[in-house]
C-alpha cells in the first residue's frame, strides 16, 4: 500500500539555554493513527511540523501525494495552504466574531476581507450540519461548552481538511462533554473521510476514532516508530 503520511524532519530548538534536537520519522500508510510514546519524546512537535507551526531545519513532509515541506525541493507551505485541521483544546474560537464569521473566517480572502454571499451560504450550510443554525448570530462566550466545540467543528469541516491533527482534544472536558465530543468527531471523520492524526494518553479516545496505534521512540538518537 502507498504511503499515506511520509515525514521525515529536523529541527534544533533552542530556548532560555537549553537545545532540543527533534530529529523524527514516521511513516505509516493507515489514514487514522494515534502517536504514542514516552513524555517529552515530540508527539505534539509532529503534529505542530505538519500543520507548518513550525518550520524543519531539514527533511520533508508529504500527507499522500502533497508535499507540505521539502527542505532539498525548497517547498514550505504556509499553514493556511496546507488544508491541515489542527483541533486546539480551547477551540481558538474568536470572540468579537458572531458563529457565522467564526465558521467563515477561513474562507476569507485577504486578513479584514468579508465574506461573500457564498461564503456566508457556505458557513451556514455547516452551522446547520452541526445543529447550530438557530444560533448563527451569537458568540462564542453565549454558547454552551458543546456548541463551541461544534462550531470550532464546524469551522474546521468547512476547510475540508485533508488530514485532522488532535492533540489530547478531550482531556480538559468533563465525562458528558467528552463522550459527545468523540462521537463528534468521530461522525465529522467518517462523514467527510477525513484522515486523523492524534496524540492522547487516553485509550478511549483511540478506539471512539477507531485509530491505530504507532507507537514512537528513541533509536540511535533518532525518534522512530517503534510499533
Ligand atoms: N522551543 C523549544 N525549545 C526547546 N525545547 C523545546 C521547545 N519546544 C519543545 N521543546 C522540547 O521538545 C520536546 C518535545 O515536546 P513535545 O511537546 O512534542 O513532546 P510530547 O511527546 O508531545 O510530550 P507529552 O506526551 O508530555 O505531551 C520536549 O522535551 C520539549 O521540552
Amino acid at each position: 500500500m502507498p504511503l499515506w503520511c511520509d515525514l521525515d524532519v529536523r529541527k534544533s530548538l533552542h530556548t532560555a539555554g537549553r537545545t532540543f534536537e527533534f530529529d523524527v520519522q514516521l511513516q505509516t500508510d493507515v489514514p487514522r493513527i494515534a502517536l504514542m510514546g514516552p513524555s517529552g519524546i515530540g508527539k505534539t512537535m509532529v503534529l505542530q511540523a505538519i500543520a507548518g507551526l513550525i518550520r524543519p531545519d531539514a527533511g520533508h513532509i508529504r500527507l499522500s501525494e502533497h508535499v507540505l515541506f521539502s527542505a532539498a525541493d525548497r517547498v514550505s507551505l504556509a499553514p493556511q495552504e496546507r488544508r491541515v485541521g489542527y483541533l486546539f483544546q480551547n477551540y481558538a474560537l474568536l470572540p468579537h466574531l458572531t458563529a457565522l464569521s467564526n465558521v467563515g473566517f477561513g474562507l476569507r480572502r485577504g486578513a479584514w476581507g468579508f465574506l461573500t454571499r457564498s461564503q456566508k451560504d457556505q458557513a451556514m450550510y455547516w452551522l446547520e450540519k452541526f445543529q447550530l443554525g438557530h444560533l448563527a448570530g451569537q458568540y462564542p462566550h453565549t454558547l454552551s461548552g458543546g456548541q463551541q466545540q461544534r462550531l470550532a467543528l464546524a469551522r474546521l469541516a468547512i476547510l475540508k481538511p485533508r488530514v485532522l491533527l488532535l492533540d489530547e482534544p478531550f482531556s480538559a472536558l468533563d465525562p458528558h462533554l467528552r463522550q459527545s465530543m468523540r462521537e463528534e468527531v468521530a461522525r465529522l471523520l467518517h462523514d467527510l473521510h477525513i484522515p486523523l492524526i492524534m496524540v492522547s494518553h487516553d485509550e478511549e479516545d483511540r478506539v471512539a476514532l477507531d485509530a491505530e496505534v504507532v507507537r514512537l521512540g528513541q533509536v540511535n538518537g533518532r525518534t522512530v516508530r517503534v510499533s
